[in-house]
């Protein structure tokens, strides 16, 4: 299967996620809170072009079969992803006007314009390619977390370890997988390559998208120059 090679070539990258402080730290409980705050902040504003991205999907489909797997997808993020993210914001004292008004990291605006730029560019193959680590590696994250004692009935950090470790949401993945599978399996070669040089990209940006909630960084690490 063509998601074997990419999950291959991956590999490393993803291993270092479960590595990562950030990760860790939602698994033990013990994430400070302020580093979880400014990630749901940022998390919101990065779902809102992950699901503009579902949206060029179904545009781009070529048939109805995947034009509704890509409708499908956009429907749970607008309505049950980011309403984890709702619910985070107002237990943590974050308005629905300061959560969509946020000012965008970075890496936030690397992230989302780089899957933005390559959607639109690309056919439903690269769309899919764009949103796959996405969606993979919160589960593989999810069902990893899952299975520390307690974790998923921490008070903090349990629900976000249950939301991505939910057999909705490991379908969710299986099916994005599934659908990566089927429109990548008559691809000449290079344009393989082209798809796992995508997929290879954002499972970095991923990484540094856990630096950046690590660090609360918005643009620099020492100065705030250009912060503000
Ligand atoms: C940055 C990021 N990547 C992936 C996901 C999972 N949809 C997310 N919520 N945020």
């Amino acid at each position: 299967m063509f998601t074997d090679r990419l999950y291959e070539k991956a590999k490393p990258i993803w291993e270092a996620y479960l590595e990562h402080p950030f990760v860790k730290g939602i698994g033990e409980g013990s994430l400070e809170l302020d580093k979880f705050k400014f990630f749901i902040e940022q998390d919101y504003l990065y779902l809102i072009d992950y699901a503009r991205v579902f949206a060029l999907g179904s545009v781009k489909a070529t048939t109805l079969e995947t034009m509704t797997q890509f409708a499908d997808l956009l429907h749970s993020t607008l309505n049950e992803e980011m309403e984890l993210h709702r619910t985070y914001a107002k237990k943590l004292g974050i308005s629905r006007a300061q959560l969509e008004n946020t000012d965008p990291s970075a890496t936030t605006l690397a992230y989302t314009s780089y899957m933005l730029n390559k959607a639109h560019q690309g056919s439903d193959a690269e769309v899919v390619a764009c949103v796959l680590a996405c969606t993979w590696s919160y589960n593989f994250i999810g069902l990893d977390l899952n299975q520390k004692e307690g974790a998923s009935e921490h008070e903090r950090y349990g629900d976000w370890i249950t939301m991505y470790a939910s057999d909705e949401f490991t379908k969710l993945a299986e099916n994005m997988k599934n659908l990566m599978d089927r429109l990548a399996v008559d691809k000449p070669e290079h344009e393989k390559a082209y798809l796992e040089e995508i997929f290879i990209h954002t499972s970095k940006l991923e990484y540094l998208f856990w630096e950046m909630a690590d660090q609360k960084k918005m643009w620099l690490n020492k100065s705030n120059l250009l912060d503000g």
